[in-house]
C-alpha cells in the first residue's frame, strides 16, 4: 500500500531579477491500496511526475510523507524501495546486455542470488509475455520491447508495490494492450498495488480501479470513474476530467494548460 499525505515540493529556477519558484506539487494526497490499479489523472505540469518521484525516493519533498506499506520514504529509502518496484519515464537499458542480463542485473543490485534472479526472470517473462526477447541484445528494441524490459526489470525482486510514470507513452496501440494485461495480471494473481500517472482518459477508463485527479499540484477529486462521473454530472469521462481539471473554465482553460497547471511566483531582485 502506497500513501501520500499533504506533499509539497516547490524548484527555484534563475536568479537574481529572473528568480522564480514553481510549486510543482502543492498538496497532493491519496492511498492506493493493494490488488488495486490506482490511476494518477492530470493535466501537463500538473505534478505527477514530481509526486512519483518523490515517491521513489529520487527527490525530496518540501514537506508531506510518503509511506510505503508504512514505511517512510524520506526516512528508510532503502527498505522502502525493498517494496517498490519503479518504472520512470528513463528506460535506459544496457544495449549490449541481452534483455535477461539487463534483468538479472538489477536483481543482483537488490541483492537477489544468480539463481533466485534467473527463476524470477523465468516468471516475469510469462507475466509479461516476453520470452522471445530475454536472449537478445537490447540494442535495436523497440519501444514496446524496451518497456517490458524495463518493467520485468523494475519487478525483478517481487515487489508488493508497482509505480510507473506514464508507461504507455511511446508506445503503439498492442504494446499498450499488452502492458494493460500485463498490469491486470500482476493486481489480479498477485494482488500487488499498482500506481500509474497518465493525461490520457481512456487509459484511467479501461484500466483503473481508483482515480486521483490531480491540478496545479494538488489533488483535486478521487473515486471511481463511475463516481466521479456521477460527482461532476456528467456521462462522459472527458468531459468530467475537464471540469475537474480545470474548473469552471474548462475548455478554456485546456489551452492554457501548462501555464494554469502551476503557481509562480516572481522573485525579488537581490
Ligand atoms: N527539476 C525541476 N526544476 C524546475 N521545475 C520543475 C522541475 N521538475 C518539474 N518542474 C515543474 O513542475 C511542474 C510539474 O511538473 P511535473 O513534471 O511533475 O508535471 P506532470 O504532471 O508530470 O506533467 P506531464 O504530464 O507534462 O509530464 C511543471 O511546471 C514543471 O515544469
Amino acid at each position: 500500500m502506497i500513501q501520500i499525505e499533504q506533499l509539497r515540493k516547490s524548484f527555484t529556477q534563475g536568479s537574481g531579477r529572473k528568480k522564480r519558484t514553481v510549486q510543482a506539487v502543492d498538496g497532493v494526497n491519496f492511498t492506493a491500496p493493494n490488488g488495486r490499479i490506482t490511476g494518477l489523472l492530470g493535466p501537463n505540469g500538473a505534478g505527477k511526475t514530481t509526486t512519483l518521484r518523490i515517491a521513489a525516493a529520487l527527490i525530496e519533498p518540501d514537506s508531506g510523507t510518503v509511506r510505503v506499506d508504512g514505511i517512510d520514504v524520506a526516512q528508510q529509502p532503502a527498505a522502502a524501495l525493498a517494496r517498490m518496484g519503479v518504472l520512470s519515464d528513463a528506460r535506459g537499458l544496457y544495449p549490449r546486455l541481452t534483455a535477461r542480463e539487463n534483468i538479472i542485473y538489477y536483481g543482483r543490485l537488490h541483492g537477489m542470488t544468480a539463481a533466485a534472479a534467473a527463476a524470477r526472470v523465468d516468471v516475469l517473462a510469462k507475466t509479461l509475455d516476453m520470452a522471445p526477447l530475454l536472449e537478445r541484445r537490447t540494442e535495436g528494441f523497440s519501444q514496446g520491447e524496451r518497456m517490458k524490459t524495463a518493467l520485468a526489470r523494475a519487478l525483478i525482486h517481487d515487489p508488493p508495490n508497482i509505480v510507473l510514470d506514464e508507461p504507455t507513452n511511446g508506445l503503439d496501440v498492442l504494446a499498450t494492450r499488452a502492458l494493460r494485461e500485463a498490469l491486470r495480471r500482476l493486481r489480479d494473481d498477485e494482488g500487488k498495488c499498482i500506481v500509474f500517472s497518465t493525461h490520457i482518459m481512456q487509459e484511467v477508463e479501461r484500466l483503473c480501479d481508483h482515480v486521483v485527479v490531480v491540478a496545479h499540484g494538488r489533488t483535486v477529486a478521487a473515486g471511481t470513474v463511475v463516481e466521479l462521473s456521477a460527482a461532476a454530472g456528467q456521462t462522459d469521462f472527458e468531459e468530467t476530467f475537464v471540469k475537474l481539471a480545470f474548473g469552471a473554465e474548462g475548455a478554456a482553460s485546456v489551452f492554457g494548460a501548462e501555464g494554469a497547471a502551476t503557481h509562480t511566483t516572481a522573485g525579488s531582485a537581490a
